[in-house]
């Protein structure tokens, strides 16, 4: 939840206002679309509704915490136990496999034994449809398998919570459209509440919530 965020970047003649008496209340299993034009401050805001970065004003919570009364330790627990991460440009480690970019962060986050990692990464590759890829190093890859790995890294801790910034913006529109059905049909089974911002017009028809910024303000969201 976010109550009265602003942010600003930059001081001065340069300062510019990126978030503005943003209220929000995102429910456990939603899927919003968060959409807007280049600019409006949609990273911005999936940054600080993750506590990647702190708003000048207002407040943030996240299940049930009050993201400024944590240090950086207690947040970067929190973002590693309950918050998952999709980039637009996948952000795998293009030394390791696929396998080994799933099962890697499993092994250094929790306590998980390296069976349990090792099953749970092959669990979640084959639920995004490309176990059988899971030798191949990012560069082997299509821009949609990559995508696919990075979103069973992002499921593969069973977070809460998934931000996705852009996850479609470098995929042709038919690789775009499996993997934001790929994204729904996980928020379905799972109930894990998915964050999307997006420039997709399929997935602002789609989604159960829309939320629009538009200068740094929420100007529509469909529950409203
Ligand atoms: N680190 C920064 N320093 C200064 N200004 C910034 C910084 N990050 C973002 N901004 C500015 O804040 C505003 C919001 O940016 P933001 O990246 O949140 O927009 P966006 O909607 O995600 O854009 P895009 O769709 O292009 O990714 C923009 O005017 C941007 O130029």
């Amino acid at each position: 939840m976010l109550t009265d965020v602003e942010k600003h970047y930059g001081q001065g003649e340069s300062k510019v206002k990126a978030l503005t008496n943003i209220n929000l209340e995102i429910a456990k299993g939603e899927f919003i679309a968060l959409c807007g034009q280049s600019g409006s401050g949609k990273s911005t805001l999936l940054n600080i509704l993750s506590g990647i970065d702190k708003p000048d004003s207002g407040n943030v919570f996240f299940l049930n915490n009050a993201l400024s009364e944590l240090n950086e330790n207690q947040l970067a627990s929190l973002r590693s136990r309950h918050l998952g991460f999709i980039f637009q440009f996948f952000n795998l480690i293009p030394v390791l496999s696929a396998f080994d970019n799933v099962f890697y962060p499993l092994l250094l986050t929790g306590n998980r034994s390296k069976q349990t990692a090792k099953s749970l990464a092959l669990h979640y590759l084959a639920s995004t449809g490309i176990e059988h890829l899971k030798d191949r190093k990012p560069g082997q890859l299509s821009g949609g398998q990559q995508q696919r790995v990075a979103i069973a890294r992002a499921l593969a801790n069973q977070p809460q919570v998934i931000v996705a910034d852009e996850p479609t913006g470098n995929l042709d529109m038919a690789t775009g459209e499996a993997i934001l059905d790929l994204m729904m049909k996980i928020n379905q089974e799972t109930k894990t509440t998915f964050i999307v911002s997006t420039h997709s017009v399929q997935l602002q028809d789609r989604a159960k919530r829309v939320i629009e910024i538009k200068d740094g303000g929420i100007v529509y969201d469909s529950l409203r």
